[in-house]
């Protein structure tokens, strides 16, 4: 999962960026952002979105959804909600959506690749490109400081040279429309520190016929069908967080997020309790992900690559233990938990294929850490955005009440529930744009392509900026704010990206949204809560979090029940 790394992009483009040519218009605005909370406004380091949430009851939608489909049909479709009709959506095929006049300029000039300009931009020096620029601009505070200058410099699309790549960067859901649609033209390559660390066979790593056949396999264990059944689970896990927390003393919120969604995960994973091994686990990651923001990925046992290196031989050595004892309990036909390594280990796909062994393990260990931080970060930068507002919290608690009306003291929530609670949904979704946790998509162009007007050439490297489409005020009115009912509103497609799109669009998004639904819902009727920094500043490498680890002052509302 991208985070915050490398040759990715982000600024703040406050209005439309230039059609084409970029260079004979100028991005007037850029404005990094900052989270600032205590003054209401979250400056924006701008954000993307997807148009994912969870499938709420008829009626009860946000301003798009995108239906996860079953894992053979990845094609992604848009459901593009019809204002004013409420409830109905209209499906829509990513690749038929209508585009806008660059991508029609772009159809234009397909046939006429060798005619046209390569993107603004400079390549750099001989050799180094522009990599020193790329380093003395490492700052984990701000991820955009590399590409923002140029997005204000060249609008949507530019092109540089570092650590050895050419590559360039757009940010534009036409663009988005035209890679996310298109794996075969633009293949999937994280930066170059993830495939050692996460796994070369790992889905998120793979390309082409075997990403087809692994996501099959892997995704759907996260089906909506499956997805239903795990709701009790995570209520569990997160009535048991919430009740050891303390009253009238400070919590860092963000460690207890993270706590929080590794043991849901590992317990939907594994059957893992909370216990020695889970702890282990999780402190293997603090280290493991550390090596995801490494640019040159040296293995050594004194680098930070190689400590990352040594906790992913950790994580698959605790991985191959519980996978172990698993098969034996299964050859002795003993009982086994239903969760997703007995469904990983027993489902074949349709031609009767079952993972390998590395594969297994590969793939368990992207499930980990994509199920993990990512939620987890999430979590936190929401209540960081409701700690300042406290007419969003009475609207989720009015919502929340509905439901608790109906039910006994202490019955517990059902996926009914869950998909009833749409101004949830929205706050989920409104958090996910401010600070998009995946900030960029890495591909590669497997031929000669255009975009924008220009110049593609095959083998560049090609970044696509979501979080630059999220923060544009042009797509999001006062892109800077948190304002959970914008998504009352029709989304513009491609605009809202934080689960990616198409072949690729993360399959554990509705699992996520679900997560988040039920921590809220308990969370918010349990506890009231105050921020000691309403202006703490957000770190985005290598995973978005608050800085100070988002202390609050805890005030118990209702007993544990
Ligand atoms: C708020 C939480 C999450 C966010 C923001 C998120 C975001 C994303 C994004 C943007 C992608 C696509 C990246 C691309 O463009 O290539 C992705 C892929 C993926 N996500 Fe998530 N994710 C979240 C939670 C989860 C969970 C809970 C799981 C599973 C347990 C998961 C599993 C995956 C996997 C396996 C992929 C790779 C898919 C593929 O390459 O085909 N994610 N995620």
């Amino acid at each position: 999962m991208s985070l915050s790394c490398s040759l990715k992009s982000c600024s703040s483009i406050q209005s439309a960026a230039p059609l084409k040519p970029a260079a004979k218009t100028r991005q007037q605005q850029h404005s990094p952002c900052s989270s600032n909370p205590s003054s209401q406004r979250i400056t924006c380091k701008r954000y993307p979105g997807a148009l994912l949430s969870l499938p709420l009851k008829r009626g009860a939608f946000l301003g798009c959804t995108v239906t996860l489909h079953s894992t053979h049909d990845q094609q992604s479709s848009i459901r593009s909600p019809q204002r004013g009709v409420k409830g109905q959506h209209r499906k829509v095929p990513a690749a038929k959506l209508t585009l806008e006049k660059e991508t029609q300029t772009q159809a234009k000039h397909g046939g006429e690749k060798e005619g046209l300009e390569l993107p603004p931009g400079s390549l750099g020096l001989p050799i180094i490109g522009e990599t020193l620029e790329l380093i003395r601009s490492l700052n984990p505070e701000n991820p955009d400081a590399f590409s923002g200058p140029r997005q204000a410099k060249y609008g949507r699309i530019f092109k540089s040279n570092a650590l050895g790549r050419n590559f360039i960067t757009v940010s534009g859901p036409e663009a988005a429309a035209q890679i996310l649609t298109n794996e075969k033209l633009y293949a999937t390559e994280w930066p170059r520190s993830f495939k050692p660390l996460i796994g070369e066979h790992a889905l998120s790593m793979t390309n082409g016929p075997k990403h087809k056949y692994l996501r099959a396999l892997i995704a759907n264990p996260l089906s909506l069908e499956n997805l239903k059944t795990y709701v009790p689970l995570i209520e569990r896990a997160v009535l048991s967080l919430l009740d050891s927390w303390q009253e009238d003393t400070i919590l860092k919120a963000h460690q207890e997020m993270r706590r929080l969604t590794f043991n849901v995960i590992s317990e939907l994973i594994f059957g893992a309790k909370p216990g020695p091994q889970t702890e282990r686990l999780s402190g293997h990651f603090d280290v493991w992900v550390q090596g995801l923001a490494v640019l040159i990925p040296i293995d050594l046992p004194f680098t930070k690559f190689g400590k990352s290196m040594k906790a992913r031989r950790a994580i698959l050595s605790e991985v191959a233990q519980i996978v172990g004892e698993r098969r034996t309990a299964l050859r002795n036909g003993e009982p086994v938990p239903n969760d997703i390594l007995t469904r990983l280990l027993t489902e074949k796909d349709a031609e009767g294929r079952q993972l390998t062994e590395v594969e297994l393990s590969d793939n368990l260990l992207n499930l980990l850490f994509a199920g993990h931080d990512t939620s987890a970060s999430s979590l936190s930068i929401i209540i960081h955005s409701l700690g300042s507002r406290p007419d969003v919290q009475q609207k989720l608690r009015d919502e929340h009440a509905r439901i608790r009306s109906g039910k006994a003291a202490g019955e517990p929530l059902t996926w009914q529930d869950v998909r009833q609670l749409a101004y949830t949904d929205q706050v989920i979704s409104e958090g996910l744009r401010l600070r998009p946790i995946v900030g960029n998509a890495f591909k590669v162009a497997t031929e000669d392509t255009t975009m924008y007007g220009y110049r593609v050439p095959k083998g560049w490297s090609v970044n696509l900026d979501y979080r630059a489409v999220m923060c544009r005020d042009s797509y999001f009115p006062e892109a800077d704010q948190f304002r959970p009912e914008r998504f009352d509103e029709k989304l513009k497609p491609y605009t809202f990206l934080p689960f990616g799109s198409g072949e690729r669009q993360c399959p554990g998004s509705a699992l996520a949204r679900m997560e988040m639904t039920v921590f809220l819902y308990h969370f918010l009727h349990l506890w009231d809560f105050e921020l000691t920094n309403p202006s703490e500043e957000t770190v985005f490498v290598p995973m978005v979090r608050p800085k100070e680890g988002l202390p609050l002052k805890l005030r118990r509302r209702v007993n544990f029940q």
